[in-house]
C-alpha cells in the first residue's frame, strides 16, 4: 500500500503509527511537539515539517488529534492540509470529535477535490499497541475501501456507518456510556470500602457476575493502588463527556446520568486531574464521602 501520513504523535497515534511501521507500512508523521516523532524516526519514520508538507508525500493521511480545535487547526492553519490535499489524496480523521467538526472539515477536504473518512476509535493505549482498536467509520466509501489494508493492521474490527457524523455520534454515545460506568464503578469502591468491605473483594464479585466487563478488570486493580498512569486522559473524556450532552441536547434526550458523570470529571479537572487517567476521577468520590 502507498506510504501512510499520520498526524499527531500523543497516546494513541504514536502507537497506532508504530503499529503500522511495525507491519510493513511506509509511514511520514508530523507531530505538533516536533520532538514526540523522534521515537518513531528511530523506527524507520519519516518526519514531515508541516501537516502540509506530510499530505503533500502521501496519498492518505491519517489524523489523531485531541478535540476540536486541534482537529481543526491541522487542517484550516498555515500550513494545514487544505494546502496541500487535491484530487487522488484522502483524509481521514481518527479523533473523537463531534458531527459539525468533522462535517467542516469533509466540507473543505472535498471542496478541495479531495476525499474525507472520519474514523474515531474504541479501545485505548493498550488496544492501539496491539492493534485491537474498534474502528467506526463513515464518510466515503471509495476511502474507506482504499484505507481498510491499514484500519486491518490497526483494529480488531471496523464499522462502515455511512455519512459523515455517524462515527462521531456512535464513538460519543459508547463514550458517554463509559463515562458514566467508570462514575458508578468509583461510587461503588468507595461504598465498599467506607462500608468496611474490601474494594479488592469487590472486584473479584463483579467479575464473575453479569455486569463483569473489561474496563472494571482492567482499571479496577490500579485504581484501588491511587495509581492513574494515563492511557485515555481525563480532560479528553471530559470533552467526550461534553460533547455527548451537546448531542443530547440536539435531539432533545434527557441525560441526567451522564450530566452527573459530566459534573464529577469537570471537577476532576479542576482540581488538577485532567492529565491523568480518567480513572483518576475516583479521587473526587473519595474527598467528597467524610467517614461519619
Ligand atoms: N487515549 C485513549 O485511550 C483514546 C483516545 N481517543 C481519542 O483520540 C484522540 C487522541 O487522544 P490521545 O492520543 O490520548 O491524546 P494526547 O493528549 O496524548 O495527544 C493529543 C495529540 O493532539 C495534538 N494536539 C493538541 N492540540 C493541538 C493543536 N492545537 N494543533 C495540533 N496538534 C495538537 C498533540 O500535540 P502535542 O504533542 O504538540 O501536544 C498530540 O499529538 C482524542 O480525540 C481522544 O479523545 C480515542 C480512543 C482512546
Ligand atoms: O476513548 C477512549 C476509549 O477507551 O475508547
Amino acid at each position: 500500500m502507498e506510504e501512510i501520513g499520520f498526524l499527531g504523535m500523543g497516546i494513541m497515534g504514536k502507537a497506532m503509527a508504530m503499529n503500522l511501521l511495525r507491519n510493513g507500512f511506509k509511514v511520514t508523521v508530523w507531530n505538533r511537539t516536533l520532538s514526540k516523532c523522534d521515537e518513531l524516526k528511530e523506527h524507520g519514520a519519516s518526519v514531515g515539517e508541516s501537516p502540509a508538507a506530510v499530505v503533500k508525500k502521501c496519498k492518505y493521511t491519517i489524523g489523531m488529534l485531541s478535540d476540536p480545535p486541534a482537529a481543526l487547526s491541522v487542517v484550516f492553519d498555515k500550513g494545514g492540509i487544505l494546502e496541500e490535499i487535491s484530487s487522488g489524496k484522502g483524509y481521514i480523521d481518527m479523533s473523537t470529535v463531534d458531527a459539525e467538526t468533522s462535517s467542516k472539515i469533509s466540507q473543505a477536504v472535498i471542496a478541495k477535490g479531495g476525499s474525507f473518512l472520519e474514523a474515531p476509535v474504541s479501545g485505548s493505549k493498550k488496544p492501539a499497541e496491539d492493534g485491537q482498536l474498534v474502528i467506526l467509520a463513515a464518510g466515503e466509501k471509495g476511502l474507506y475501501e482504499k484505507i481498510v489494508p491499514a484500519f486491518d493492521v490497526l483494529g480488531k474490527k471496523s464499522f462502515f456507518l455511512g455519512e459523515v457524523g455517524n462515527g462521531a455520534k456512535m464513538k460519543l454515545v459508547v463514550n458517554m456510556i463509559m463515562g458514566s460506568m467508570m462514575n458508578a464503578f468509583s461510587e461503588g469502591l468507595v461504598l465498599a470500602d467506607k462500608s468496611g468491605l474490601s474494594p479488592k473483594t469487590l472486584l473479584d464479585v463483579l467479575d464473575l457476575g453479569a455486569i463483569a466487563n473489561p474496563m472494571f478488570k482492567m482499571k479496577g486493580p490500579s485504581m484501588i493502588e491511587n495509581s492513574y498512569s494515563p492511557a485515555f486522559p481525563l480532560k479528553h473524556q471530559q470533552k467526550d463527556m461534553r460533547l455527548a450532552l451537546a448531542l443530547g441536547d440536539e435531539n432533545a434526550v434527557s441525560m441526567p446520568v451522564a450530566a452527573a458523570a459530566n459534573e464529577a470529571f469537570k471537577k476532576a479537572r479542576s482540581t488538577g486531574l485532567g492529565d491523568l487517567d480518567f480513572s483518576a476521577v475516583y479521587e473526587i468520590f473519595k474527598v467528597t464521602q467524610p467517614s461519619p
